[in-house]
């Protein structure tokens, strides 16, 4: 047989027909449904008189329009959102779904709900209609984003038509320096390859530094896979895997569990399999690291400056001459200099428990800069209840943070949490699109802890100054 990798390894277990030119019918294992992009789905189905084929396996959730303040009465406001949410509730209790509606404390954003209830596991496939679906990768799935039309017919049918992408490995090399986390890793990949560097490809991440991290540290790197252009990212799965598996509501348990778990081992690249792309970083090269652009590629360490226009080569001069412009930055200025007006520590990139204990650790007995408008949207209900049992909460609000429900929240400008107009911002979400906060609202990406440094001090900060 010839040798393999994880990817090739997953793949070939779900292929239900392969045809001549390669196309092929993939059997999908979960499927998760938020809001925004499965109305017209649903609709689809009910006009030609369809069900959906395996409800048992269709997961819906709604993130993206919810606000997270008390109460949630923006439904009443803003007609668009409340279209949405409504629709997803009508659809979910019809077809019979998994469904937990805002009044569920297990509601939260689909990428952080599937895994905590177990849905997501190893040697999966997992789709949604969403491009972040590339989180659950982290488990050794191959989970990736999907288009309306094809969300209805993996609702019809459980299989989606697909073409194999190529095989690509970023190799994390030795161990993390103490400030240096998850989401410097995956900025700094991207920042290295750039936003066209995954495509047509499949990132299996690997090294030592993988390897030490936890689940929560290797989703926020798979989360990022789709902003370096791949179609997904994945982890082979490992005890650490396994332990955050079990006991998960939906887990396999008894028989079951040792079953999957021993197919589960099987689940690594064959030591001589084939990579059509190779790269490798030095995890003791990586320092906290922050956006300065509109593209998640600019990026540098904190202790860098603002880079110029002629710096770059072709297209990219350009495109760096706006993004300065939309940012109002200019050459030369220090990273750590930059005055932000709003701190938001969230989304399926970064809205764990882990990454909200990595930025209560530093926010504890300080208070933030006067001035600053700071939130933590805990990624579920669950997260939110285990931080404030943790007394994570209490060390936020005190710090002066609002403390808010669950939801995709200010890492998009859908729902009633957005940027005003020139307001910048040091977020830990995954996207720094110009008005993807709000219209005219300026993002700066960078991991929980650097964010609560940035409250405290009013700045882009190197949070190795506060620790
Ligand atoms: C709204 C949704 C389709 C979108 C996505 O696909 O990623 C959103 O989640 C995002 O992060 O931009
Ligand atoms: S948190 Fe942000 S990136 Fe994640 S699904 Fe929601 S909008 Fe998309």
């Amino acid at each position: 047989m010839s040798p393999k990798t994880l990817y090739d390894k997953i793949w070939d277990a779900h292929v239900t027909h392969e045809a001549d030119d390669g196309t092929t019918l993939l059997y999908i294992d979960r499927h998760l449904v938020h809001e925004v992009t499965s109305p017209q789905a649903f609709e689809g189905l009910r006009m030609a008189n369809r069900k959906v084929h395996a409800p048992d396996k269709t997961i819906a959730v709604p993130d993206h329009n919810v606000p997270t303040t008390e109460g949630r009465d923006i439904f009443i406001e803003n007609e668009e959102s409340r279209i949405q949410v409504e629709a997803l509730d009508t659809n979910a209790r019809e077809f019979g779904l998994h469904y937990y509606p805002v009044s569920d404390i297990r509601q939260g954003i689909v990428h952080i709900v599937g895994p905590e209830q177990g849905w997501t596991l190893p040697g999966m496939t997992v789709v949604c209609g969403d491009s972040h679906t590339a989180t659950h990768g982290a488990f050794g799935a191959l989970a990736h984003g999907i288009g309306t039309s094809e969300v209805e017919h993996v609702l019809a049918t459980q299989t989606l038509i697909q073409k194999k992408s190529k095989n690509m490995k970023v190799e994390i090399t030795g161990k993390l320096a103490p400030g240096v986390t998850a989401k410097d890793i995956t900025l700094a990949v991207i920042g290295k390859i750039g936003t066209a560097g995954g495509t047509g490809h499949v990132i299996e991440y690997c090294g030592e530094a993988i390897r030490s991290m936890s689940m929560e540290g290797r989703m926020t790197v798979c989360n990022m896979a789709i902003e370096g252009g791949a179609r997904a990212g994945l982890i082979a799965p490992d005890e650490t895997t396994y332990e955050y598996v079990k006991g998960r509501p939906h887990a396999p348990k008894g028989a079951q569990w040792e079953a999957a778990l021993a197919w589960w081992k099987t689940l690594t690249s064959d030591e001589d399999a084939h990579w059509d792309k190779v790269v490798t970083i030095r995890g003791e090269d990586i320092a906290p690291v922050v956006t300065w652009g509109t593209s998640p590629e600019d990026v540098l360490p904190i202790t860098a400056a603002i880079p110029a226009p002629e710096d770059f080569t072709g297209g990219k001069i350009d495109a760096v001459r706006r993004s300065l412009e939309y940012m109002d930055l200019k050459p030369g200025t220090p990273l750590s200099e930059i005055a932000i007006d709003t701190v938001f520590i969230g989304s399926c990139t970064n809205g764990r428990i882990e990454d909200l204990r990595a930025a209560a650790a530093i926010l504890k007995g300080r208070k933030i800069k006067e001035g600053i408008r700071a939130m933590v949207v805990p990624g579920s209900g669950l997260v939110r209840a285990q931080a404030e049992e943790e007394g994570l909460a209490e060390i936020f609000t005190e710090a002066g943070f609002e403390w808010r429900l669950p939801g995709c929240s200010m890492c998009l400008a859908m729902n009633p949490d957005q940027l005003a107009p020139g307001e910048r911002c040091a977020a830990t979400s995954n996207r720094n699109f110009e008005g993807r906060q709000g219209r005219g609202g300026r993002t700066h990406l960078l991991s929980p802890a650097m964010a609560a440094a940035a409250a405290v001090t009013g700045h882009l900060t190197d949070v190795r100054d506060l620790i």
